[in-house]
């Protein structure tokens, strides 16, 4: 069901710090910050040969990135994003399986203009997972 990885997503404590760092010290093609309000965070896409990483940083008074960044000052990998070709036959999959979706368990639209949902990180090895229809 699952197919290629899209993105690994590392929840930055200081954006700019970290645009800076895949720039200029790891010397990887950055994009540009792009508010997420409907998600929380802002994101920023570094594009590598086979795969994308999504730097995430709070947006607003209620992200879902807050608690994580309290527990983990300095950053850390926060989820990893999976294709699917179905996300509604993913999901139904899933919970028929037995796995927390989170949320309201409607796909939301992601970064990426594509339907996302979030499956509960204690379901997975204490990763959280993200899927997105492509
Ligand atoms: C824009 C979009 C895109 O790519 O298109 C995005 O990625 S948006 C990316 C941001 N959006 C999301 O993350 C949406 C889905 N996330 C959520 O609904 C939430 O963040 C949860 C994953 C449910 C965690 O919520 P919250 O931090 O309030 O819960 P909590 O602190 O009570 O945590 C419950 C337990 O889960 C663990 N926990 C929390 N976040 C975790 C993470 N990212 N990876 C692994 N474990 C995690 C905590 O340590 C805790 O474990 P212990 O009990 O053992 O201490
Ligand atoms: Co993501």
């Amino acid at each position: 069901m699952i197919g290629r990885l899209n993105h690994v997503a590392i929840a930055v404590p200081d954006l700019e710090a970290s645009i800076a760092q895949y720039r200029d010290t790891l010397g990887a093609v950055v994009g540009a910050p792009q508010d997420e309000p409907d998600h929380g965070v802002t994101v920023v896409f570094i594009e590598l040969p086979n795969t994308k990483i999504e730097l995430l940083y709070p947006l607003g008074d209620s992200s879902p990135i807050t608690g994580f960044l309290e527990k983990n000052p300095a950053g850390g990998i926060h989820h990893i994003c999976y294709e699917v070709d179905d996300i509604l036959q993913a999901r139904d999959h899933l919970l028929a399986q037995g796995a927390r979706v989170l949320g309201t368990g409607e796909p939301k639209i992601g970064a990426h203009g594509k339907p996302v949902l979030f499956l509960h990180p204690k379901d997975f090895n204490g990763c959280l997972v993200e899927l997105e229809q492509v």
